[in-house]
């Protein structure tokens, strides 16, 4: 890996930015969507597929590929990329929010998490060293660092207790991610809902010295609300002239919210796992193409939409495979909700550089019917 790691700013309207992050492995337009492809797949979709969407970067989950198939084996097979053939960038996460979320039997201690695999109930241990060790296996361009995602609600005593072995947790993660041109190391802000707790953990987090800055902690159920109050303070905490990502996050006035408070990378299931379940994103709002409403009408998803799904097949269409559970049925819901989270990505990086966010973001809203249309 010759080629260094960069993020350019290319233009800002308000608190909000678009920008370039440059990797071996490719650019990133930011502000940035992530598909999640946590067992090395973005589920229902083929690598090039998820190409066409418009994504420039995946997520990988450390969790899931040291469960299996393990990261010595993906190492021994070539790496992730080579493995789930998606030659750009990944960024994996570090695997404490998905113990916390999906393990069994989990100790805690100031050394790092053990706990049981929920595959096969194998005991396993993360530490920010082991962490570091597995996203190097997999080879991912961006490595988050190994962090406890405070869990919401918290008391103001809990969550710095959490937030402070977050940070000793983070010194250890850059101190055994050691110096590795090309590749990055992001650190996780945490700090709950209390302002002072988070100044506190950028400014922990500014002295180790990060390629990038993530938000955690947040999308933990506190609410669209308390999530926005939070950004309306964190991000501006951490560097600007580096990538702010925000963890999980999430629906897409979520994300446009986040766009408008500076944030520049984000994550979320949501589009995929709602597309499996029958859940279509339009510009107009939600279709939830299981109801009989749909069963006889011959229009598409969304007549403006150019994905697969929109030009080829109508709702009736869409309503009777997914009534039938057929495969197809994942397949094009999957691929119209990840064409339009990026579309919606490429409309706020157009308006940002033409100086007209408030204006896209007004329409954005004006034009999304409450509730399921
Ligand atoms: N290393 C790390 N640290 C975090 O604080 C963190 C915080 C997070 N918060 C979320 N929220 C995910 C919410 N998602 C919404 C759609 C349904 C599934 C859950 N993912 C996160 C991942 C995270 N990863």
């Amino acid at each position: 890996m010759t080629k260094k790691f960069n993020f350019d700013v290319t233009a800002t309207d308000g608190r909000a930015r678009t920008g370039v992050i440059s990797t071996p492995r490719g650019e990133i337009r930011t502000p940035a969507f992530m598909p999640v492809g946590t067992a090395a797949t973005v589920k229902a979709m083929l690598p090039e597929s998820v190409r066409a969407t418009g994504a420039d970067i995946l997520l990988g989950n450390t969790y899931h590929l040291m469960l299996r198939p393990t990261a010595e084996r993906i190492a021994r097979l070539g790496g992730l990329h080579r493995f789930m053939n998606w030659d750009r960038p990944i960024l994996t996460d570090s695997g404490g929010f998905q113990v916390m979320s999906l393990a069994g039997l989990r100790k805690l201690t100031e050394e790092g998490v053990t706990f049981k695999s929920h595959i096969d109930g194998s005991r396993h241990a993360l530490t920010p060293e082991r962490s570091m060790e597995i996203q190097a296996l997999l080879g991912s361009d961006i490595v988050m660092a190994f962090d406890e995602c405070t869990p919401f609600p918290s008391d103001e005593a809990t969550a710095r207790r959490s937030m402070e072995l977050s940070m000793r947790w983070a010194r250890r993660s850059r101190e055994a991610f050691g110096d590795r041109p090309g590749h990055a190391l992001f650190g996780i802000q945490q700090g709950s809902v209390y302002r002072d707790q988070r100044q506190e953990s950028a400014d922990k987090l500014r002295e180790i010295g990060f390629d990038g800055y993530a938000i955690g902690g947040l999308a933990v159920g506190e609410g669209q609300a308390t999530m926005f109050e939070v950004l309306e303070y964190a991000p501006a905490m951490l560097p600007e002239d580096r990538p702010r990502y925000l963890m999980g996050v999430g629906k897409p006035d979520d994300i446009v919210g986040a766009v408008e408070r500076g944030i520049d990378m984000m994550d979320c299931v949501l589009p995929s796992r709602s597309g499996r379940t029958g859940q279509a994103f339009t510009r107009f709002g939600v279709v939830n193409i299981r109801n009989a409403r749909h069963q006889d009408d011959p229009r598409p998803l969304d007549e403006h939409c150019t994905c697969p799904a929109c030009r080829n097949y109508s709702r009736a269409y869409l309503h009777h495979v997914n009534r039938a559970q057929e495969i197809i049925a994942s397949m094009l819901l999957t691929w119209h909700n990840l064409h339009y989270f990026q579309e919606l990505m490429q409309g706020l990086r157009d308006a940002i550089a033409e100086g007209r966010l408030a204006a896209f973001v007004s329409d954005f809203h004006a034009r999304r019917a409450e509730g399921d249309i």
